[in-house]
């Protein structure tokens, strides 16, 4: 694992806070990107290395809505940046780590991502993430 990448929070109303995240981090959102396949609106800010990535629900089955439903919002993940995902997957299922898919996917901000169960790493849902070399 090279470094925390972003903490994902869950937020109920997208552009309420986007100006709150702006008025406690001084800046506003380097980025803003749906992510269908994950049922999300995202936003990015930067915060030295690390960045907060805010999420929305765009669908009811989504994991942000159904995590809202139940917890309310707040931090939803941690996530990790790793130099070879496939390489960092393999040794988390090899020390009994679940995974929650089978081969890297797209996520946000030109990575590929992967998750891990909350179940099986002390109640916190993990994402390990890599750049996408080459695109933007
Ligand atoms: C935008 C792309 C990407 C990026 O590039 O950064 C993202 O960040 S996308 C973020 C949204 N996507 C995901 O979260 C995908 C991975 N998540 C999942 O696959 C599911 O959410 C889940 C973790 C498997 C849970 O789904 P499910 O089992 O259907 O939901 P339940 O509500 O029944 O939860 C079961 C159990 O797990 C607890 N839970 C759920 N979410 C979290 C969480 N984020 N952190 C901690 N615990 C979580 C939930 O409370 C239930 O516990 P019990 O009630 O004790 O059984
Ligand atoms: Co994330």
């Amino acid at each position: 694992m090279k470094n925390l990448e972003h903490i994902g929070i869950a937020v109920s109303n997208f552009s309420e806070a986007n100006k709150l995240y702006s008025k406690l981090l001084g800046a506003e959102p380097y980025k803003t990107e749906s992510v269908e396949s994950e049922g999300v609106n995202t936003s990015f800010f930067k915060v030295g290395e690390a960045k907060i990535e805010l999420l929305e629900a765009t669908s009811p089955d989504s994991a942000i809505a159904k995590f809202i439903q139940k917890k309310g919002e707040g931090i939803h993940h941690i996530a990790f940046e790793v130099k070879d995902i496939v390489a960092e997957m393999a040794r988390l299922k090899q020390e009994g780590f679940v995974l929650l898919n089978e081969l890297p996917k797209k996520g946000a901000d030109n990575k590929l991502v992967c998750f891990v169960h909350p179940k099986s790493a002390n109640g916190v849902l993990v994402e390990l993430t890599q750049e996408i070399k080459g695109e933007e």
